[in-house]
């Protein structure tokens, strides 16, 4: 199958890597510099702190993108979206798969004619290294699911998956996202404000209590129908990432914009909605937007 893959960040560079074990993948960098670097060197990953095998992809700018791949993956950040999309709308041909975090750019998929369009949900976690290279630090795995059309491609997908790289297809792209959301809501700013690993979160019992009022807001939001199982859920991931620094703490250390619109954002606009109160969601929104705006020195 021919892929196509907008954006060689992290995620861009690892889902390239493997997908092309099985496939023919394009690249589509922002820059001209970052598809040179891949042309020349190939692609690299590091898994485990071991380098494995480079791999030969294409890589082109962004321009050159003419959505004609059998499938196109993006893979670019929540807030890097609404200035591709017009892009998308335009050229993109054949199937597409979103694999943003967060609930908020839901609203511009409904906007796109391309007959199937699907989305994902990441459970890896990688860190790219340079232009060419991209650390598997979590393994996990995709779960996708379909927004619109048929999941012909995605079943394709998920069969014909390389080993150590699985994919899932799930039924419900709702809940799938949200699950998510509801895990991205609670870690990702309260260990970005706290400066503390996923795991402090609970092992630290003050903290802690926050963490569950943040989740009964959330889920109140929300009204999710079985708030004890998006609950466990929460606790496992915090667990089993217990020793990780979240994405949103990572760009907060690095002056990097963060996807809290997508997460926080999404709530607050949705509470508002539902005139329900939501002082916590709030007031943890208002403390990353903070923390964003000193990074601009204003
Ligand atoms: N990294 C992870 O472990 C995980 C990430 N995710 C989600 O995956 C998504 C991607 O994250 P991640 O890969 O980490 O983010 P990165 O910031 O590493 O990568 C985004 C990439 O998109 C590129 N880009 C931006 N705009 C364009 C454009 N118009 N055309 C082409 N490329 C463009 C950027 O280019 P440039 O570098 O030149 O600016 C950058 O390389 C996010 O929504 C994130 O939440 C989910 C789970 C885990
Ligand atoms: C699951 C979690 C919270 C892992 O750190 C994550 O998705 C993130 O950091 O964005």
């Amino acid at each position: 199958m021919k892929i196509g893959i907008i954006g060689g960040g992290s995620i861009g560079l690892l889902f390239s890597y493997y997908l092309s074990l099985r496939n023919e993948v394009s690249i589509y960098t922002r820059t001209q510099d970052q598809a040179d670097l891949i042309n020349e060197h190939g692609l690299h990953l590091v898994k485990g702190g071991i380098e494995q095998a480079p791999v030969l992809v294409t890589a082109a700018p962004i321009q050159e993108w003419s959505g004609n791949e059998d499938l196109t993956v993006v893979a670019v950040k929540q807030y890097q979206l609404a200035d591709l999309i017009t892009e998308i709308k335009v050229k993109a041909k054949g199937p597409i798969l979103f694999l943003q975090n967060g609930y908020g750019h839901i609203k511009l998929l409904s906007e796109l004619a391309t007959t199937e369009v699907y989305v994902g949900s990441i459970e890896h976690g990688a860190v790219r290294e340079n232009g060419y290279t991209v650390q598997h630090n979590g393994i996990g795995v995709t779960r996708t699911a379909v927004f619109k059309g048929e999941a012909g491609l995605l079943r394709e997908i998920t069969t014909n998956a390389p080993s150590g790289f699985p994919f899932f297809l799930e039924s419900d792209f709702k809940e799938m996202l949200i699950k998510k959301l509801v895990v991205n809501s609670v870690i990702n700013p309260l260990t970005a404000i706290l400066k503390v690993k996923n795991g402090e979160l609970i092992h630290n019992p003050f903290f802690f209590e926050i963490f569950k009022q943040l989740f009964q807001e959330c889920a109140h939001v929300l009204e999710l129908p079985n708030q004890e199982q998006y609950f466990q859920n929460l606790m496992t991931v915090c667990e089993k990432t217990a020793n990780n620094h979240s994405s949103m703490y990572k760009d907060i250390e690095n002056g990097r914009q963060t996807e809290i619109d997508a997460i926080l954002g999404y709530l607050l606009e949705l509470s508002r909605s539902k005139n329900i109160k939501a002082p916590l969601i709030h007031n943890y929104y208002q403390c990353i937007k903070g923390k964003e705006h000193e990074r601009e020195g204003a």
